[in-house]
């Protein structure tokens, strides 16, 4: 059994979590991180499952009172999910992190504290297979065709720009292509951030609106061709998948796994 704490029970991923938690027979949700309802359970806030787990609002309390913790499911925001996931490490509970917008400092300050800790943590940008194998090909493609620029597209309360997955696509790209600067050498906006962010000469363009939920486009151009790889999640059950894999797997890795195409 598995005993699972889950930061973010009100929010879109961790409601699905809940639902997915406890579906399955091996996991048993123990508690939950919540902004607010300290004290109360589940069952007893409006629009949550009718389950009998308390909800501490302080990271500290709940992992001291809740000792039979084994892994956080960190669905928050940035600031909270890296406080959230640094308690937990601290008190040798496994983190399994889908809130994105962490930077490379906290990134490694955490593997280094999961390193001293000897356990494992995984953080992943996005948890949906599909989304992880636009990731690959593109990193493959970006071999042949470095010219390439990403197009993400979320829903209009997403918090952090670029998306996640948008940033560890880059970073996947980084490594196979060449690095060049694309576009014209004596280009100039004319209006700030028409060219979008850049990161190693690509460019990454954040588009934000109501109605969409998560998608990404990656188009790689050459003479007389492109090449466009495409992943939509159109709901937030896609990433369940790869959440309950993540929750397995954690106990099988020392240090932290970034990307969940490194476990595939
Ligand atoms: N890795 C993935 O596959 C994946 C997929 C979807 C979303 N995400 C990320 O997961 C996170 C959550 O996404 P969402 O769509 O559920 O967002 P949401 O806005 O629906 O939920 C955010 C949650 O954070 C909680 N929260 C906000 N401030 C808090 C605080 N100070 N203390 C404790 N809790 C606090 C809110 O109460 C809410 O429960 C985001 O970072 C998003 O980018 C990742
Ligand atoms: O809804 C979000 O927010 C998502 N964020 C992730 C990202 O930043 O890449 C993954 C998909 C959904």
């Amino acid at each position: 059994m598995i005993n699972i704490i889950v930061a973010g029970p009100r929010g879109k991923m961790g409601y699905e979590a809940i639902k997915m938690i406890n579906k399955e027979e091996n996991f048993r949700l123990v508690a939950c991180l919540d902004r607010k309802n300290n004290g109360k359970t589940l069952k007893e806030v409006d629009g949550l499952p009718d389950l009998d787990v308390p909800i501490y609002e302080n990271a500290e309390e709940c992992f001291q009172a809740v000792d039979s913790a084994d892994v956080l499911v960190e669905l928050t925001i940035p600031e909270v999910g890296y406080l959230h996931t640094k308690t937990a490490i601290q008190h040798n509970i496994r983190p399994v992190v889908g809130t994105t917008g962490f930077n490379s400092e906290q990134l490694e300050e955490l593997d280094e504290l999961l390193t001293s800790k000897n356990i494992g943590g995984i953080i992943a940008p996005n948890f949906a297979i599909g989304a992880v194998l636009m990731m690959k090909f593109s990193q493959m493609a970006a071999k042949y065709l470095p010219d390439v620029e990403i197009i993400e597209k979320h829903h209009d309360n997403k918090l952090d720009a670029p998306s996640g997955t948008a940033v560890k696509t880059a970073e996947m790209i980084r490594e196979t292509r060449e690095p060049k600067s694309q576009g014209h050498p004596n280009e100039t906006e004319t209006i700030t951030g028409a060219r979008g962010a850049e990161l190693d000469g690509m460019r990454i363009h954040s588009l934000r609106l109501p109605g969409l939920v998560a998608h990404q486009e990656v188009i790689f151009g050459g003479p007389g061709q492109t090449l466009s790889i495409k992943h939509d999640s159109l709901n937030r059950a896609s990433f369940m998948d790869g959440v309950r894999f993540s929750i397995e797997r954690v106990f099988e890795i020392d240090g932290l796994v970034y990307g969940l195409e490194q476990l595939l």
